[in-house]
């Protein structure tokens, strides 16, 4: 792979429902820009992949995988990267564990992932695990800042044909909780590195009797890196926790946690285990020691801790103790009620930006464990951002909910580049070991940040660098520009690193002349101020650190256009490349389960069309290829076509699925491409292609839906068979004839 050309434009090839729809999608995809001399490859960054690419000692020849993801890392720092990225699974520890068990079941000599490494071996094991866990993929490829919103189209359909959303009502129960204090937020410190600061620091915990164990070293600092150092204290985390369980129950409320354990992966999943340890305190108090010497670990949740302990001698009495305990706790929010499967079982299962939102859309219910909504206590442990969700539920118990066909449209500007902030501090955070100091200590000697801690404790320092600081701020004044609308940096100036950011965003405005176009609110009001300015119809900028671009991406497209995947996603490389984000949502495994079972795909790959148009132009701007200009242009048509016809995947079996909305998709792109003055050549290649679709269309959706309804094999979730993934997924002859 490595001595041939790169192509024009890399496809990522990636997990669950989008993978599932690039079966279907991308022959289409393919066969079209060869049309325009346009290449597109593919390369591997799903988590089986992944996992296969770390073993190679262990695997045959056939078997064995290059690290595409290393490969596609130093292709996006150069001008020439042009990669459509779809979503991929942030792995938590149950999801990777099961991923490794399909692979050795598949012939994969891998070895398992050791949950407590003892010898040399297994830690080294552990260690390429550990690479591959958690958000691995997105911040090695986010080389550059974020643009997301909604093309106006998508916007207009969605004006146009609002989705549902649930009533609130002002003495609805439901309200987010968060910590008072010794988070996070509170905690925090932040400083702007010197030129004579700047260099390799280290991070080291002293203890009371003054032993220092280096937790880091080396840990490169740019002058100009804002570096900000902070802690959540484990004994205030728990009597939160506690407080909060007693109170779901005193209020009639189900109880619900949300985190982010696969983009924050060292310290969220710890914050989980916190949950699941205090919603079975009792549990705990009595089995602790027997549940640790049977290897159970609270991070890993629920669902793994009642499976192992089903093997246990002890089994049954802690099972009935679990039992006694559930008994006496608030009803749980569930992620699946039918299935018994709750908020606590899978750490990677409630996932903030995606599960408040909804929440919020269905007028502030959760599911509970008798399968009815309800009011919620929504716990968000650190206060840093839990004020965007606060305030979104006071504002709807005031005012309802956001009416889709009149609202206007919130857009984002986010600061991601090279692991900006929080989402980059997986190094650098640590559970610590015993009571004692920490400190970073630069390159010339200074201390920069120092915290006295407990053991327990869950430290952190998070950095953002100059350069990406410099380009967000800019990207801000360019969308700003284009759009004319309110644009609000969401910087809260009493918070030590938005202070230290504050410092930057200012004199760039002012030197740019621009300062009057922009607002800096704190989340909490700038919330509300949006929320306000949506609701009048008109529309506003959020320009945010890589927190909230996440959480906002989610939060103002589910509200607005019923879901976050027909989002365009752009990030603009720093060194001249283009990624292209499909959506700002994730890999739906749900979805996943529907078609194995009855052979329906709901995917909507409106994300997948967003951001193929805007790939092949950007490649018509990069390489001078005026063809590749037609072919995008063709999309944006298509992708018109495709909603305006409402071709677009619903739920259910023998209505419009995603292979449909594919077929629709190739028809209309056909016909827009025949149709087209621009170029001749591609109008006369097209104008037959779009003939015979149009003519064999009956033929066509009559084979796509023959299988639907029966169960559908794949050969595998996590490593599914290509050849059996190309079965299911491209059913019609006659639609595969005539692509070609
Ligand atoms: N950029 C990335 O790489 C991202 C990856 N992820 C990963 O995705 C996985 C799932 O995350 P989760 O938080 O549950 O979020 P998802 O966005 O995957 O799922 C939430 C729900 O959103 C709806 N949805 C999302 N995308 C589509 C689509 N294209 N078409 C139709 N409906 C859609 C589905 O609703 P319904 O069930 O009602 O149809 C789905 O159940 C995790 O493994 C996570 O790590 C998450 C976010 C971004
Ligand atoms: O990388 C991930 O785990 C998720 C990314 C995500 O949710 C986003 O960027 O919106
Ligand atoms: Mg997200």
């Amino acid at each position: 792979m490595a001595d041939l050309p790169t192509p024009d434009i890399i496809y990522t090839k990636v997990d669950e429902a989008p993978q599932i729809a690039s079966a279907s999608l991308l022959p289409i995809i393919r066969a079209f820009a060869s049309a325009a001399g346009v290449t597109v490859g593919t390369r591997d960054i799903s988590l089986a992949g992944r996992i296969i690419a770390a073993f190679p000692e262990k695997l045959t020849a056939e078997q064995r995988q290059s690290d595409d993801l290393a490969e596609l890392g130093e292709l996006v720092k150069t001008p020439e990267a042009n990669v459509i990225k779809l979503p991929n699974i942030s792995a938590s520890v149950p999801q990777l564990v099961a991923a490794v068990k399909e692979l050795q079941g598949q012939g994969y000599d891998i070895p398992d992932y050791p949950e407590e490494p003892a010898t040399d071996e297994e830690k080294a094991i552990r260690a390429r695990y550990d690479a591959i866990k958690g958000s691995a993929v997105n911040p090695v490829l986010r080389e550059g800042n974020s643009d997301r919103r909604a093309a106006i189209a998508v916007k207009n359909y969605a004006k146009a044909n609002p989705h549902s959303m649930g009533k609130w009502s002002a003495d609805s129960k439901t309200r987010v909780s968060t910590m008072s204090g010794n988070d996070f937020r509170s905690n925090e410190i932040s400083a702007t590195l010197s030129a004579e600061q700047a260099g390799a620091a280290r991070i080291e915990l002293v203890a009371g009797d003054g032993t220092v164990t280096v937790l880091k070293d080396k840990v490169t600092y740019p002058a100009g890196t804002v570096v900000d150092a902070t802690f959540m204290s484990a004994k205030a985390l728990d009597a939160f926790l506690a407080e909060q369980i007693e109170a779901s129950k005193r209020e009639g409320v189900l109880f619900s946690i949300h985190l982010k354990a696969t983009m924050m992966k060292v310290s969220d999943p710890i914050i989980f285990g916190h949950a699941v340890k205090q919603f079975l305190k009792p549990v705990f108090d009595r089995h602790g020691a027997a549940l640790e010497a049977a290897g159970v670990d609270p991070n890993s949740g629920l669902g793994t801790l009642l499976e192992r302990v089903g093997d246990m001698p002890e089994g049954k009495a802690i099972l009935a103790d679990i039992e006694a305990v559930m008994a006496d706790r608030p009803p749980m929010y569930m992620v699946n009620s039918d299935k018994g499967i709750s908020n606590l079982h899978v750490p990677s299962d409630v996932i903030i930006d995606a599960s408040i939102p909804a929440l919020l859309r269905a007028g502030g219910k959760g599911w509970g464990p008798d399968g009815k909504a309800a009011d919620t206590n929504c716990v968000i442990p650190d206060s840093s951002y839990a004020a965007v969700y606060e305030e979104s539920v006071r504002y709807f118990k005031e005012t309802g909910a956001l009416d889709p066909s009149t609202a206007g449209t919130v857009q984002n500007v986010g600061l991601m580049a090279q692991k900006a902030e929080e989402y980059g501090s997986h190094p650098t955070t640590f559970q610590i070991p015993h009571d004692g100091t920490v400190r970073i200590v630069l390159a010339n000697g200074d201390v920069l940040h120092q915290h006295k801690v407990e053991a327990g404790d869950i430290w952190r320092a998070a950095s953002t660098r100059q350069a990406p600081i410099e380009d967000w701020v800019n990207l801000a004044i360019s969308r700003q520009k284009a759009e004319g609308c309110q644009a609000i940096f969401w910087l809260d100036e009493t918070r030590a690193h938005d202070a230290e950011l504050i410092k930057y965003v200012t004199p760039i405005l002012e030197a740019a002349g621009v300062s009057d176009k922009f607002q800096i609110l704190a989340p909490r009001d700038a919330t509300r101020l949006t929320l306000e300015t949506i609701r009048k119809g008109e529309n506003s900028i959020a320009i945010t650190g890589n927190v909230l671009r996440d959480y906002l991406t989610d939060l103002f497209p589910i509200l607005e256009l019923g879901t976050s995947a027909k989002m365009l996603s752009i990030v603009k490389l720093m060194n001249g490349g283009g990624l292209f984000e499909t959506g700002a949502g994730g890999s739906a495994p749900k979805h996943v389960q529907q078609i194995m079972e009855e052979n329906h795909l709901r995917w909507d790959s409106l994300g997948e069309f967003c951001a193929l148009g805007e790939s092949l132009k950007f490649l018509a701007e990069a390489k001078g290829n005026a063809k590749a200009r037609v072919l995008g242009e063709a999309v944006d048509v298509a992708t018109q076509g495709v909603l305006d016809n409402n071709r677009s995947p619903l739920g259910k079996v023998g209505q419009t699925d995603n292979r449909d909305s594919h077929f629709y998709f190739a028809l209309y792109w056909a016909q827009a491409l025949a149709g087209q003055k621009a170029d001749a050549e591609l109008a006369a290649h097209f104008a037959p292609i779009a003939e015979a679709l149009a003519e064999n269309e009956s033929a066509i959706v009559a084979e796509l839906a023959a299988d639907q309804g029966k169960p559908a094999d794949l050969g595998g979730y996590y490593h599914p068979d290509p050849a059996m993934l190309e079965t299911v997924m491209r059913p019609s002859a006659t639609f595969t004839r005539i692509i070609g």
